[in-house]
């Protein structure tokens, strides 16, 4: 067994490097809605997200992990860690200096705005679907201690009997996902250690001998920073908090930390490290907490294996056991979904059932008390899913491997292009809409309704047609030219796919943050996919009755199924994508034979997979858009395929974009103020794009002299015979009211500037 250096005392055997914070029944959630609703005040709130965090710490410590040893992690943010980081520096944004309320009600400034106050932007942490609070810093930027939560959270923990170890994001990380303006985040790096030290000291004044800063920046590539740089940081905040006389976790996880670590290996007092989409780096000088159980999926650990490599590990220098990342990003409990196939559930680990994994695999790897139950119930359930129905489905693997040459490919644009202008007979700049209309109070209670069985399917499916009748009508009123049916039978854009494809399930209460309050249940992707029957045709085929104008068919794309579920880990990601493309190429061909013209298949969730790292990128690229080509390349030349992707940091993955030879689409641009345009006129995109001009993550209504301006701008970079004019993402989030004054403004604005291209 290991012994470890006497100068630096053990980190815990076991370890988790976060929690979900949402709550086991979304209490937290609640909370926060009933607050901002003003059911409940600040003590109420206060209390609410008290009670939650201490049922964490006792569920924790229930499950195996040690109370008095810093094995237990607090972070605990009402809304965002990074928000959290944000606050306790005090690193107001510039157009709120001096006037940031106190309290709940700074927080939530920051969060959601106000009236003319926007809220700070919001951006994807690293590759998953978890959304934070992009601090923004400006040369005038100052930080110091501002606000004591992340003090008072391990000190509300020690009255609960757990010496908890504090968690904030650490300076690298916090610096690089910064946005700047007039400045580069990072160099404001001196000027920000001090606040560290100053947490540093606060924390130990409080009693905490640990402290977990999260870097996982360091295994990412960068456009404007280095690792050297990032390195540096890091270990500037390290020694402040070990200047404070605090012991260091430095967290990165999210991927392979070797080759990017080992520099700081001295600096520190251990390092978390992911070893499921990783390697071990040689860190000798500090404690390695090997992530061996994944943090980010929900499949059970392979015991067996986990052990092997902790042991190896151990041989090399002081190792404990911990999860691949924080477990932020998996639900709370299995036990909650008794609903689930038994056979299915055995296979799968949430979150607590993550917990015993570690606690197990710390037991056995100290030597003590082996479990040997948890170990022999792991290789059944191996076994079991390995060989289970379902799981390889030879007709699907039969299709794949006789594909046919071209399966991939469609014939050139510029001939589908004229067969489409003749089917089609669009005017110039048509103008369209991304896909769900807004999703009323009346359509989801109808939908509970039904889910508790207090509506049959039936009536349940009058009031979805009476919606589809509704959205086609106003569609016509307001002149728009490509019309959508809205989407009000889809809960979720990929929940919905997934409830009508083979190989996936559902979950009941498996809810996972996705921002703020809110939180998605991601389906679990188990087995070879493929589509029994059609599934989407009956509402686009009704619409499409409804009117003569043409309704575009709406489908998610295999890499967006692929990214917002949690998805088999026994085969390559690319396989997976293809077995999906194949299902929805079914349900292409099916929309075709019902007389649909346009087909749109979204890929919002493109560029958030996309690896950190850069060497990865040309493979995965490479496997999405050949994923993107199976599913829609057996579309007939007149078909047109629109595809949709919303983010507005286009450079990186252009080449991608023109690779999925995709006849039209549409991208955000609006809140970036049409620079993607100008990306797209440098890369001279041949084909048809629509540059969204209406912003509708906001409630504000576009103006007249706004949306003149965004489409002027856009006409000027891109051939007007490619252009299309529509919002830059699905409408479902918004109320009526506004969306039938933007879109009025939208088609008004595209007449005017048909005219407009008329007479140049
Ligand atoms: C997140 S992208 C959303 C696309 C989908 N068609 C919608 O309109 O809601
Ligand atoms: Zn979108």
């Amino acid at each position: 067994m290991t012994t470890t250096a006497t100068s630096t005392p053990a980190f815990p055997g076991g370890t988790i490097l976060g929690y979900p914070r949402i709550g086991r029944r979304r209490e937290l959630k609640r909370a926060l809605e009933a607050h901002w609703r003003g059911a409940i005040d600040d003590a109420a709130f206060h209390e609410a997200a008290r009670a939650n965090r201490l049922a964490d710490l006792r569920r924790l410590v229930a499950l195996g992990l040690r109370a008095d040893d810093a094995s237990i992690p607090v972070e605990g943010a009402h809304y965002d860690h990074v928000l959290d980081a944000t606050l306790t520096f005090g690193a107001v944004p510039a157009r709120l200096r001096g006037r940031l309320p106190e309290g709940l009600a700074g927080e939530w400034l920051l969060a959601r705005g106000d009236g003319d106050d926007v809220p700070l932007e919001m951006t994807k942490w690293l590759d998953s679907n978890y959304h934070y609070l992009v601090p923004e810093l400006d040369a005038d930027s100052t930080f110091a201690l501002a606000d004591s939560r992340i003090v008072d959270r391990f000190g509300e923990a020690g009255e609960a009997g757990v010496h908890a170890r504090p968690v904030v994001v650490g300076p690298a990380t916090y610096l690089a996902l910064a946005k700047g303006t007039g400045i580069r985040p990072l160099d404001l790096a001196e000027r920000l250690l001090p606040a560290y030290a100053e947490l540093a000291a606060a924390l130990a004044a409080a009693g905490a001998t640990w402290i977990q800063l999260d870097e996982p920046a360091l295994i990412a590539d960068h456009d404007d920073a280095t690792l050297t740089e990032l390195q540096a940081i890091a270990r500037a905040g390290a020694d402040a908090a070990r200047a404070a006389g605090l012991r260091v976790l430095l967290h990165v996880g999210h991927g392979d930390a070797a080759g990017r670590v080992e520099p700081l290996a001295d600096a520190v007092d251990a390092i978390a490290v992911d070893l499921v989409r990783g390697t071990a780096p040689d860190v000798a000088a500090a404690q390695l907490v090997a992530g061996v159980v994944h943090g980010r999926n929900v499949w059970r650990t392979d015991l067996d294996a986990a052990l092997q490599a902790l042991r190896a590990l151990a041989e090399r220098g002081p190792v404990s056991v911990g999860t691949s990342t924080t477990l932020l990003h998996v639900p709370h409990d299995l036990a909650a979904e008794q609903a689930l196939e038994p056979r299915l559930r055995s296979w799968l680990a949430f979150a607590d059932q993550k917990v015993e994994e570690v606690a197990a695999l710390a037991a056995a790897l100290r030597g003590d008390e082996v479990d040997e139950s948890a170990f022999a119930a792991a290789r059944a359930s191996i076994a079991d899913r390995r060989a289970a129905p379902g799981v390889r489905d030879g007709g699907v693997r039969a299709r794949l491997a006789s594909l046919p040459a071209d399966a991939r490919s469609r014939i050139p644009y510029p001939e589908r292009d004229a067969l489409q202008r003749a089917a089609l007979d669009l005017p110039p700049l048509p103008t369209t809409t991304i896909g769900s209309f807004p999703q009323t109070g009346d359509i989801r209670a109808a939908r509970a309704r039904n889910a508790r069985g207090e509506l049959n399917d039936a009536a349940y499916a009058e009031v979805l047609r009476a919606e589809v009748r509704r959205v086609v009508e106003l569609q016509e009123e307001l002149g728009l030219d490509v019309l959508v049916h809205g989407e009000p039978e889809r809960n979720d854009m990929v929940q919905y796919f997934a409830e009508h494809l083979d190989g996936f399930a559902a979950t009941e209460h498996g809810w996972v943050q996705s921002y703020g309050s809110r939180a998605t249940r991601p389906s679990i992707l188990w087995g070879d996919v493929s589509r029994a029957e059609p599934f989407t045709v009956e509402w686009i085929a009704f619409a499409q009755s409804l009117t003569d104008k043409h309704v575009k068919g709406m489908l998610t794309g295999p890499v967006t199924i692929l990214a917002w579920s949690f998805v088999r880990d026994d085969q390559p990601l690319a396989e997976t994508a293809d077995q999906v493309a194949l299902a929805l190429a079914d349900e292409i061909a099916d929309l075709e034979a019902a007389g649909i013209r346009i087909v749109q298949v979204d890929e919002p969730a493109l560029r958030e997979l996309l690896p950190l790292r850069r060497e990865a990128r040309p493979a995965y690229l490479d496997w999405s858009v050949r994923a993107f080509r199976l599913a829609t390349a057996a579309a007939a030349p007149e078909t047109q395929i629109h595809t949709h992707l919303c983010y507005s940091e286009f450079n990186t993955v252009v080449d991608a974009i023109d690779g999925l030879d995709a006849d039209v689409t549409s991208i955000e641009a609006a809140r970036s103020s049409m620079e993607v345009v100008d990306a797209l006129a440098e890369h001279g995109f041949s084909r048809g794009i629509g540059p969204g001009v209406y912003d509708i993550h906001s409630p504000r209504v576009p103006t007249r002299d706004e949306l003149d301006e965004l489409l002027a701008t856009a006409t000027r970079a891109i051939p007007e015979r490619l252009l299309w004019v529509n919002p830059d993402c699905g409408l479902k989030t918004r109320g009526y009211a506004e969306t039938v004054e933007s879109l009025g403004n939208l088609v008004e604005a595209a007449r005017r500037a048909r005219a407009d291209v008329a007479v140049r």
